[in-house]
């Protein structure tokens, strides 16, 4: 990005009478003193230049072609020092507007270098983000991405990674001669592609410390690099110099909406977009089937046997028993299972992240309708998702299905601690309530139910009903633990481990002491 700018001339409205100096005029940005300055080389013989602290500098259009630029005065100990302030000429509207970007782009430097960040960095004003998330959340967020290992993790999902790639080579007309933002820009690694697809300017936003090696990377790569400009910031507060032809982002966490990052994909779209620009992806679906394991289910119930202990070292546990019950099943469970335990079609809620209103995604219910395939007994909602990068030449999905190639979201399984025993063709309803929290997650309520089945159910009458409440952010990370799936049909529960037979304890009265312990199996991940 130009440093540099020319403007026609310049009015010193300090000076009695105020003093006209033609140009061209050459001003530059920058903060070789350590701040954000703007320097004006004037020709004038008293003075060769004006230096305005940008810290304390605003700059107001006046016209299309006119803008006064304004500097606070100060008092110290020593001197007094004056406001001081010109107004600038510019030749087209054009060349106002590079200038208004460049100035907001470099007095943006300064609110992201000088001041504290939640992520331990710092920030002077409290943005969007900040009103809803919670600043300890934020903290361990950015801390997690910046670290290079996970940015690596990601990186190599080839699945995710090559899915990107191809999206952007194959659609290059969307990306050629382009201004593109990335949004959440991690190592950069997207913003290298869409140089590579000859973006003319790619502007690439990333919260975290990883910012400093994107950067790092962008100069490795000089000949992509001279044409990115990466930008440490948030997205909600950072200001750009132009606007966007096309964003890129890799927003989707667990369940696509983990992590909130769909909402600052679309503020970014409300912030930089052009009318009608494109957005690399456009579409998520996020897809739910009713599945059966027996498997599953008997592993998180036993869990709990720990606390069924009536003499530990002396002390009856069992009074903790219900709550670890429930805490375990609060867990929703992320792994790679076979798509021969679904027992029903899919259905799917689309979110189109061209049209969606940041809002929507705060409170995201779906309503849910099956019909069982084979009779067996439920033992919860499998959910996964996918990504549509709606290119001008290629449409290409990027999908995290299961049976498809596995990425590092895997798919995640909502466990009901009573299971529904289900007929084939018998019809399932219920409700998938998602509820965003300021730990930049969701609470996951799921309602499932079955009509009563067979001699002495009366028609129409009464439901087997089994809900849950989960949380987005504490998944039971399974992926270590390969299991020799039969298909739902093989699945007779007598040959298995007696679920049916566990007793179903009730929950305690005070339902909130389950501690959450890092169990052996699980890996932390934010994904
Ligand atoms: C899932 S990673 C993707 C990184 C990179 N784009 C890639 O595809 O490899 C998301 C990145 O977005 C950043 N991020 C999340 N929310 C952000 C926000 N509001 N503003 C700027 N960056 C953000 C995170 O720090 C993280 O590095």
């Amino acid at each position: 990005m130009d440093n540099n700018l020319t403007v026609d001339s310049i009015t010193l409205i300090a000076s009695t009478p105020p003093k006209l100096v033609s140009g061209p005029i050459s001003t530059t940005f920058s903060s070789a003193s350590g701040f954000p300055e703007l320097h004006v080389s004037l020709h004038s013989d008293e003075q060769h230049s004006l230096n305005f602290d940008l810290r304390t500098t605003q700059l107001f259009r006046l016209g299309e072609c006119q803008s006064l630029c304004v500097s606070d005065g100060c008092e110290t100990i020593k001197e007094k020092i004056y406001s001081k302030g010109i107004t600038i000429q510019f030749k087209e509207e054009e060349e106002s507007k590079a200038f208004h970007g460049a100035f907001e782009l470099w007095k943006s430097k300064e609110t992201i270098q000088g001041s504290t960040l939640p992520n331990g960095s710092v920030s002077s004003s409290k943005s969007k983000f900040d009103d809803k998330i919670e600043a300890s959340s934020a903290k361990m967020y950015f801390h997690y991405y910046g670290q290079l290992l996970h940015q690596q993790n990601m990186m190599q999902d080839y699945v995710r990674t090559g899915s990107y790639y191809a999206a952007v080579m194959e659609n290059q007309a969307d990306f050629a001669g382009r201004v593109v933002v990335d949004v959440g820009a991690g190592s950069g690694i997207l913003s290298l592609f869409a140089a590579q697809a000859g973006a003319k300017h790619v502007y690439a936003v990333e919260a975290s410390e990883m910012a400093d090696y994107a950067k790092k990377l962008v100069a490795g790569n000089p000949v992509l690099g001279q044409r990115i400009t990466v930008i440490k910031g948030k997205v909600e507060d950072v200001e750009l110099p132009e606007k966007a032809d096309i964003l890129i982002s890799e927003p989707m966490g667990t369940l696509l909406v983990n992590e909130r990052m769909l909402e600052s994909y679309v503020i970014a779209r409300d912030r930089f977009l052009v009318p009608n620009g494109k957005m690399f992806p456009t579409v998520g679906r996020i897809h739910m089937a009713p599945f059966s394991d027996e498997y599953l289910y008997v592993e998180i119930a036993n869990k709990s046997l720990f606390w069924q202990q009536q003499n530990y070292y002396g002390v009856d546990l069992t009074a903790l028993h219900g709550t670890a019950f429930q805490g375990y099943f609060s867990q929703p469970v992320v792994d790679a299972f076979d798509p021969r335990l679904l027992v029903a079609p899919a259905v799917s809620h689309v979110i189109n992240f061209t049209t969606i209103k940041e809002e929507d995604l705060y409170e995201i219910d779906v309503p849910l309708k099956f019909t069982a395939s084979v009779g067996t007994r439920i033992h919860g909602l499998a959910c996964w998702f996918d990504v549509l990068f709606n290119g001008s030449t290629v449409q290409r999905w990027l999908t995290t299905a299961p049976g498809a190639p596995t990425t590092h979201w895997y798919q995640l399984r909502c466990v009901l601690s009573q299971p529904i025993y289900v007929m084939p063709g018998q019809e399932i309803t219920g409700h998938l309530h998602m509820i965003a929290h300021s730990a930049q997650s969701y609470t996951i309520n799921l309602t499932m139910s079955a009509k009563m089945w067979g001699p002495g159910a009366e028609q129409g009458g009464i439901l087997q009903t089994s809900s849950c409440r989960l949380d987005l952010k504490e998944p039971y990370y399974r992926m270590s633990q390969p299991q020799a799936y039969s298909t739902a049909q093989d699945q007779q529960p007598n040959q298995l481990l007696q679920s049916q037979d566990l007793q179903l304890p009730s929950l305690d009265e005070d339902g909130s002491d389950f501690i959450q312990q890092p169990a052996n199996d699980s890996t932390v991940q934010i994904h």
